[in-house]
């Protein structure tokens, strides 16, 4: 696969604060990556980064550079980088009080001048875009009308009518069902384009993204396969949690759970004292532990 986004030591400095700090690392051509990481690690931030939204990489607290086809992106205009990367993020006020339909011909303006737009062949791809996410018949609806997770469905079959090569979502379960988290990220996994998506669902970004990138405090720390991000040691001194790792019965992707000591049932302690490997990773002694430790692993 080639290299199509080189991110090299990009930082982001707000008062004294890393919101990005020193962050390298590639993006192939066709990857399905899932940046993941606790509220304020700067995933967000990174996306905005990794677009130049609002010109944002001429920022003199931002240095690093990102690079698009070997090109700094800081050269690529507006409408360049919309032909590149359509984008679902969280914030869309500007949206609000359009009809499902206007908002579904945004996404294909990139493409075209405005009076060239509401053609057959675009009526065609609005409504199959909209079929994908379950929504045709909203087509005439106004978008501030919809649900929360009607409105992030159209803002998916926006991002796909615009067919660019990199889709870039911000968190694109959050307000869906379990119906439609698995529904929209099964789709933009299948597109065989460059995806790039921040998930707060470890075991979903397992089971949809190859590669994850876990961000913490503005750092990238970890960059690979699920299994290799998803380490229980990690995670478990990122969040202060007892984690442990999985394989799917169902799926055979990796998974991880999270729990409070108290929440563990009694039975799982008896048996693992006796009898059973433990796997779970004390958070101080950052290292698997004997069953004696685990039950006070968060309190000692
Ligand atoms: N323009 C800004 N000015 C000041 N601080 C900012 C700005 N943008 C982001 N931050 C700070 O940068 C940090 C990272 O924010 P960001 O939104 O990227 O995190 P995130 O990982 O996406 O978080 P979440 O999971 O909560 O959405 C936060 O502490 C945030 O307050």
């Amino acid at each position: 696969m080639s290299t199509l986004i080189n991110i090299t030591s990009l930082s982001w400095k707000i008062q004294q604060k890393n919101i990005l700090h020193n962050i390298s690392f590639n993006v192939r051509k066709g990857e399905v990556i899932g940046i993941i990481g606790p509220n304020g690690a700067g995933k967000t931030s990174l996306l905005r980064c990794l677009t130049n939204q609002a010109n944002i990489l001429a920022n003199s607290n931002i240095s690093g550079s990102v690079q698009l086809k070997n090109r700094d992106l800081k050269q690529y205009s507006a409408k360049e980088i919309a032909q590149h990367f359509a984008l679902v993020m969280q914030k869309n006020d500007s949206i609000f009080a359009l009809s499902v339909q206007d908002v579904m011909n945004m996404g294909l303006l990139p493409h075209k001048s405005f009076f060239a737009l509401d053609n057959d062949h675009d009526k065609a791809q609005i409504a199959l875009a909209l079929d994908k996410v379950g929504l045709r018949h909203e087509l005439h609806s106004h978008f501030n009308q919809l649900s929360g997770g009607e409105q992030q469905r159209v803002l998916i079959a926006r991002a796909l009518v615009q067919a660019s090569q990199i889709l870039i979502l911000d968190e694109p379960t959050n307000h869906l069902d379990v119906y439609y988290q698995h529904q929209v990220l099964q789709l933009v996994s299948k597109l065989h384009i460059t995806v790039i998506m921040t998930v707060h669902d470890f075991n979903l970004a397992s089971l949809y993204c190859q590669r994850l990138l876990l961000l913490n405090k503005g750092e990238l720390i970890s960059d690979g396969t699920p299994e290799e991000v998803l380490a229980p040691k990690q995670l478990s001194k990122i969040f202060g949690l007892p984690c442990q790792q999985n394989i799917d019965a169902i799926t055979g992707a990796t998974q991880v759970s999270f729990y409070l000591e108290e929440n563990r049932l009694e039975e799982n302690r008896l048996e693992e004292n006796g009898l059973v490997e433990n796997k779970i990773i004390d958070d101080k002694l950052a290292a698997p532990i004997d069953t004696q430790c685990a039950s006070g692993s968060l309190s000692e």
